[in-house]
Formats: C-alpha cells, structure tokens, sequence
C-alpha cells in the first residue's frame, strides 16, 4: 500500500484583495480541499510588505516580510503569487521553480511580458506554473484554451476581458455617471489594478489578450505586440453616439488569425494573428452588450466546436481567489500523483500583423457647415482612400449640423487616413468622435 504523504505545505506571497481571499477559503474549505486533493494543504507561510497590519484570520507567526527566503524554504511545495507587478514577482517565481516547487499566479502584467522566461523555468525543473486567475477573474477560460480546445483550430478570441472599464462604461451608459467618479467605486469594490492607469489606458487588457492569444495560436505573443487603446478618450459624447446608434461602447479585447489574401502558402494558419485592444461601439443585440459592472465575456471561435461563450466576474477579491484555488488544487494534485501538468507550446511562431492591415469599421460623428457640396467633400475623402460607406445620416441644421457614418470593413490604415483627410476640409469643424465598430457587418 502506498504511504500517506503530509500535508503540502503552500507560501503565499502577498496578501492583499485576492491573497486575503485565498487565506479565507484555504482556512474554510479545508477539509474539503483535503479530500479534493487526497491530502491536506497547509498555509506554511505569508509573505506581506506591511507586517504590522492586522490581518483577519491570517494566524500572525506565520506573516513574514522575507518573501525570497519563503519560497526557498524546504518545507514549501507550491508557491502562489498574488504581489503583482513584475518584480520582485518574477525572480521569486523563478527561485521557487529552481527549488523545485510549483507556482500559482494571477499576475497577467508578468505572464504578457516575460511569460517566455518562466515557462522555460517551468519546464528546465519540471515544475507546474498555473494561471487562471490572470485572464478574466473566476471564468475558467485558459484551461479551456490550454487543455480541453487544445485538439481544434482556433480561429477568433474576443471579449470583455477588464471588469473595471467594463464598470466604468456601463455607469457612463446606464446613469450617466462621470469617469472618475466610477473609477473610484470599482477601486474601492477591489476591480481595480494597485495603479488603476493599467485599466484604464488598456495595459490590463493588452496583458490578457497577450496571454489569450499565446495560447489560441500557440505563437508567441508579448504585451508589447498588441495593439492598446483604452477608455480615457470615451467621452459622455462618445457614449450619447453609440446610445443614438441602439450601440454600447465596450472595451475589447480580440485575438484572430488573419486569412491570407488568397492563392498564399499561407496555409490554414492565414497571414498571421492580429492582437488588439481598443473600445469600440457594438449593438445592444450582441450578447457583449449586455455584460454589466464588472463582468466579464470571451467569446471564442473554433473550427470544429464553433463559437463558445465564456461569461462571469472577471475581477474582485473571491472570483479571482477561486480561480486560484482551482489552480491550486490542480497543481497539488499533479503533485501527489507525481505528473507535471501541461507545458506551454509555442511552435506556430505566426507573425503579429501591425494594426494598419487589420480590416475594421468606423463610426465617424462630424460637426459640419450646412452648405450644399459638404456631403459631396465628406464622400470624396472616403472613395480617395477606398473606404466604402455603409450608411450616412445628417442630424440637425446650420450651426448645429452634424454628419454620422458609418464605413464598411477596410483596413484600419485606410480608415485612419480619411479622418485625417476629414480633419483638414474647410467644411469639417470637428471631428467629434471617432470609433471602431465591432459585432456585425
Ligand atoms: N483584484 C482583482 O480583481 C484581480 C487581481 N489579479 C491580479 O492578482 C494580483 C494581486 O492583485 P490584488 O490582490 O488585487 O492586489 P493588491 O494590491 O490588493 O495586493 C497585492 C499585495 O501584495 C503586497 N506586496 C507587494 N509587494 C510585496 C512584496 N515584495 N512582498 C510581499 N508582499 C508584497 C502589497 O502590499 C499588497 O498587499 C495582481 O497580479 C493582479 O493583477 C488578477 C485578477 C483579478
Ligand atoms: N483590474 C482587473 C482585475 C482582474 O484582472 C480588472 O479590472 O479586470
Ligand atoms: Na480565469
């Protein structure tokens, strides 16, 4: 018969939002967690930067402000990262993985940018590094990626993958409030990142569709690939417009393969991936519409399953700690029985196309003179960069008039090129609001 092991014994480090909640639910669940994995897990130390900070039901002799000599400790086997930030994160995952001990983050900011070096640790000492927590909170979505879509051609991810702008777009559209005022409350509900300009400006995002797109495309994709706007540019006026086009302004993260421009060796691979975050008007028909607060929603698109949604809270204190403790107890698994779990594979090496050549629609809200010949103006920018109109619509007169288009798909150069070409006509006062379209054709 097979000896009974100990408890494994797990260093936390960092213990704030998500490392308060993943001290709760290891103290609550225990026993559960213990019949889950077939033998106990011990909290065996937490490493915190402000040890003098009362911390409920975190048992104060085992608080420590020496994080590197926790991970190093010979009675730790699986270390879980929630500091954040690059480093000291980063060096103190590698250390533990050299000592052989496996990891369990949700840092998405150090996975996007240096991903490659810990999973080269990862798989140099044979140890697990899990992180379902870094993409879209408590929504199991890189395990689907990672191991249950792993046999299909994935064609498209897209989604609502950053709970805070998510909140702060959907106070704008739903009671008007202002942006600050709604970043302040997704701070203090725990959504936000420790420097809320990650959200805002789309770092976080651009961090996850990184990781997403990694792992769709086995191809290796840094944050620094993709192409980021945020939402500090949404205006009241940018959300009015979309509400007058029955649209949401949503801030998405799409990952896609791009097909080949036809007759290419390309294969079934395309030109390459495109990797973008931006926000961007859909309809309110469109199930992303309909995404509230914090919420989170990726859809994805494969060859032979189809199209999948993925839908639930994607930021917060215990939808995130439940992310990690599914990790957890799949590493401690993987540990008793003495099988590592998957590595990554990044052999596709596709190229990230530039953003330019990636085919989009635009909504274009033009304050214009109302005077015969603008129309004929305002078209002729668009036939010069061959971008084709879907739709046009004039609202009010004279001093208050207004144009509204909407262009089919081009590519994003092109549409860039006429709103510069719109901004230099002599009829064109303003360009007032300039967004992409997303969610239908
Ligand atoms: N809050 C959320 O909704 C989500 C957070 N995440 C990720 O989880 C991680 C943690 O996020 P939060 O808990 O929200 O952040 P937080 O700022 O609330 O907690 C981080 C804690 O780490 C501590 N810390 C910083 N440097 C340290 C060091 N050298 N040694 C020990 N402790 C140190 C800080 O004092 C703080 O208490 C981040 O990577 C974040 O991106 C991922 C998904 C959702
Ligand atoms: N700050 C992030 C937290 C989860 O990843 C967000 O708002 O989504
Ligand atoms: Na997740």
């Amino acid at each position: 018969m097979k000896p009974e092991r100990g408890p494994l014994r797990v260093a936390l480090l960092g213990c704030g939002v998500v490392g308060s909640e993943v001290v709760r639910l290891l103290r609550e669940q225990a026993d559960d967690l213990a019949a889950r994995v077939g033998t106990p897990l011990e909290l065996a130390g937490v490493a915190v930067r402000r040890p003098e900070r009362v911390r409920a039901g975190v048992d104060p002799a085992l608080v420590t402000t020496d994080a590197q000599g926790l991970v190093t400790r010979d009675d730790v086997d699986i270390v879980v990262e929630v500091i954040g930030g690059i480093e000291p994160a980063r060096t103190l995952m590698l250390e533990a993985m050299k000592t052989g001990k496996s990891v369990v983050t949700a840092n998405k900011a150090l996975l996007a940018e240096d991903g490659a070096t810990l999973f080269a640790a990862a798989r140099e000492y044979g140890a697990d590094l899990y992180y379902e927590a870094s993409v879209a909170g408590a929504i199991p979505l890189l395990r689907p990626l990672r191991e249950s879509l792993v046999g299909d051609h994935v064609h498209r991810v897209l989604g609502i993958v950053n709970g805070t702008t998510n909140y702060i777009l959907d106070q704008m559209d739903s009671n008007g409030a202002g942006f600050n005022e709604a970043l302040e409350e997704a701070q203090a509900l725990g959504y936000a990142e420790a420097d809320p300009t990650a959200d805002v400006e789309g770092f976080d995002a651009a961090a996850k569709a990184a990781i997403l797109a990694q792992l769709a495309f086995h191809t290796p994709v840094t944050a620094a690939d993709v192409h980021r706007e945020g939402i500090t540019e949404v205006s009241a006026a940018d959300v009015a417009g979309a509400k007058g086009m029955d649209c949401v302004v949503k801030l998405l993260a799409i990952c896609e393969r791009v097909p080949s421009d036809g007759g290419a060796q390309d294969g079934r691979n395309g030109r390459g991936v495109s990797v973008r975050v931006y926000p961007a008007m859909i309809p309110r028909s469109h199930p992303l519409a309909s995404v509230r607060e914090a919420y989170n929603a990726v859809f994805v698109e494969a060859e032979s399953a189809g199209s999948l949604m993925f839908y639930g809270a994607g930021a917060g204190g215990a939808p995130t700690a439940s992310a990690v403790l599914g990790d957890l107890v799949a590493v401690a698994r993987n540990v008793v029985g003495g099988t590592p779990g998957p590595v990554e594979v990044t052999y596709a090496k596709l190229p990230v196309l530039p953003m330019g050549e990636t085919v989009t629609r635009y909504y274009i809200h033009l304050d214009v003179t109302d005077e015969a010949g603008v129309l004929a103006a305002v078209a002729a920018e668009f036939a010069r960069h061959e971008v084709s109109i879907q739709a046009v619509r004039q609202v009010g007169l004279g001093e208050e008039a207004q144009l509204v288009v909407v262009t089919h798909r081009a590519p994003d150069a092109a549409l860039s090129a006429v709103v510069e070409g719109l901004r230099g006509l002599d009829s064109v006062r303003e360009v007032a609001s300039v967004m992409r379209v997303e969610g239908e054709e």
